[in-house]
């Protein structure tokens, strides 16, 4: 007899008899319907009412369990494809109800709107929150990345300054001309003689490694050189970075376990923190050192041949207290940096790599990008001409409009950070009308953002440039429809930073090298807190040959 029949025919029993039956009567029927049965008429009672549930909450969700089993599900094919399916049939905004007892409930959005209130209008309401801290706080310590209130305020206030110093301006210009051109650009024309195939989004993330060792701690791990060597510092920092993010999908408890016993993960992440932390201390301590010297000698410059620091360490270090006395420890220096390398490292290079695949595969944008550099080298005239080197200035990136544009159409479509989170203090309501409870976490889904027809249009799949160009000039989004960078008072910091060097680097591979990607390559997202491509970016190169590419 099946499990409906066995309902069936027991209610139809019951509905004759029942009246005249009393407690004992009803006992005696019991044993009657066999527990297997009854347990399989409740599993599909429960299927039902939870399939159910997908109209009114856009999943199925079990008991127990929640809608774990449907996020499986969507991990095992292309999780933020999964998203934004969900997303798109909930008009912009679902609640994920995770297994009982664990902290995987969260409200995911991707609408304008929502993005607004968290980011800008309710920002204070809208913290990272202290499960994210705690969660990262080995590797982070109190850096900007994980830091809110006053001490988020007091690094943002004064990072914010030097991000914006003419000085600041100079390192990073001078800083890409040596790694492009010394670096780069010659391992690059290497892989192009041997004819072989190499991976062009580690060589980008050598490239940016090494840039933002320079920007933070004024020095240079040298990840980005011939023969691609690995690097120890740049190792136990991939590692520890790693081994954090692994603590995101393990119960608290459980990796607080491990912690303690110094296994697993932790194991990993205790032991490449001893490695950043090595590397971080000794740059800390010598540049002490060598301010204390400046400052003995009654000098202002305070580096080897005369030129003065300006990267974040120097700074910071330089800072005085009330007392004059030092402003930070090395503890505190030591967290600034990390966190600026954590933020700064891997996020243009891979915005690069997915910039090179999609103009791979659009062949006619790489056309209007090299037309319009080529306009720009044209525009030097004759001193141009003579240069042993062509070498981009800065008020000529800054004239690579259509190149700005290209760039933008690349990071809607691949967010360098497809989805971030926050973390609810207040109760409070969405303007979509979302109800969010105090201690909620919100996961804002930029990957799914930019395949909203609603936000982009019917269009919003393709790579088109021209939508980002007005008149031929480049023209910004509203900051919460493009939110790769962010929007509001976290706004990334780095963000004219990463375009001066995404730019840069991009026109001088593009004017030298036509960039293949290997026929057969897989490309598609990893699953990390960085949209890497899982299985990297294989290309060939070709010299450019209609002009000599210099
Ligand atoms: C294409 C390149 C980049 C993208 C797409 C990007 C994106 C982002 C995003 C989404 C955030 C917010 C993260 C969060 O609060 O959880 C952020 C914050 C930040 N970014 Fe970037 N970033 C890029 C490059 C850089 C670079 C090169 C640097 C530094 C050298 C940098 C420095 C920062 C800093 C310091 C923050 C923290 C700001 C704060 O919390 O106040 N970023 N970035």
């Amino acid at each position: 007899m099946g499990a409906m029949d066995a309902l069936i025919s027991s209610g139809a029993h019951n509905a004759t008899t029942a009246p005249f039956l009393g407690a004992g009567g009803l006992a005696s029927l019991l044993p009657q319907v066999q527990t297997v049965e009854v347990l399989v008429a409740v599993f599909i009672f429960v299927a039902i009412h939870s399939l159910r549930q997908r109209r009114s909450l856009g999943l199925p969700s079990w008991p127990v369990v929640g809608m774990l089993p449907s996020l499986l599900l969507g991990v095992r094919g292309d999780m933020y494809e999964w998203i934004t399916g969900v997303l798109k049939a909930r008009g912009g905004t679902f609640t994920f109800r995770g297994p009982w007892f664990t902290n995987l409930h969260c409200v995911v959005t991707a609408d304008p709107r929502n993005l607004e209130h968290l980011l800008k209008t309710k920002f204070g309401n809208f913290p990272k929150g202290p499960y994210f801290r705690d969660t990262v706080r080995d590797l982070l310590g109190d850096g900007i990345f994980g830091a809110d209130d006053e001490v988020w305020r007091q690094q943002r206030k004064a990072a914010s300054l030097e991000f914006h110093s003419a000085e600041f301006r100079a390192l990073t210009a001078s800083s890409l001309v040596e790694l492009v051109h010394r670096r780069l650009l010659p391992v690059l024309a290497e892989t192009e003689a041997a004819g072989a195939a190499v991976d062009l989004q580690d060589v980008l993330l050598r490239l940016t490694f090494d840039n933002v060792c320079m920007i933070a701690f004024g020095a240079d791990p040298g990840c980005l050189q011939k023969g691609l060597p690995e690097i120890p510092f740049a190792r136990a920092f991939e590692d520890a970075t790693e081994a954090t993010i692994v603590r995101f999908v393990t119960p608290t408890a459980v990796w607080r376990g491990m912690r303690a016993l110094g296994v697993g993960h932790e194991r990993v992440l205790r032991r490449s923190l001893a490695g950043v932390d090595e590397f971080a201390y000794d740059v800390i301590r010598k540049r002490r050192e060598e301010l204390a010297a400046a400052a003995a000698a009654g000098r202002e410059e305070d580096a080897a041949g005369g030129l003065r620091r300006a990267d974040l360490l120097t700074i910071f270090t330089k800072m005085r207290g009330a007392d004059g006395a030092p402003a930070y420890s090395d503890k505190f220096l030591r967290d600034i940096c990390v966190n600026f390398i954590l933020a700064g490292r891997d996020t243009s290079s891979v915005a690069l790599a997915w910039f090179f695949w999609l103009l791979s595969k659009n062949r006619g944008v790489e056309a209007k990008i090299l037309e319009e550099v080529e306009g720009i080298v044209a525009a030097r005239g004759r001193c141009g001409e003579v240069e042993e080197e062509l070498v981009f200035q800065p008020e000529e990136v800054k004239r690579m409009e259509y190149l700005h544009a290209a760039l933008s159409e690349a990071l809607r479509l691949y967010p360098s950070v497809p989805v971030d989170h926050k973390e609810v203090v207040e109760d409070e309501v969405f303007p979509d009308g979302t109800v969010l409870k105090k201690g909620t976490k919100v996961i804002y889904a930029m990957y799914s953002m930019g395949r909203m027809e609603s936000i982009w249009g019917e269009d919003c799949r393709e790579y088109r440039p021209e939508r980002w160009l007005k008149d031929g000039r480049f023209m910004g989004e509203s900051a919460y429809k493009f939110t790769a960078f962010n929007g509001g008072p976290r706004l990334c910091l780095g963000k004219d930073f990463a375009y001066y060097q995404m730019k840069f680097a991009a026109a001088s591979i593009l004017r030298r090298y036509h960039v293949d990607v290997v026929q057969g390559h897989p490309v598609a997202p990893k699953l990390a807190l960085t949209l890497f491509m899982k299985h990297g970016l294989k290309v060939t190169l070709a010299k450019r040959d209609d002009k000599a590419k210099l």
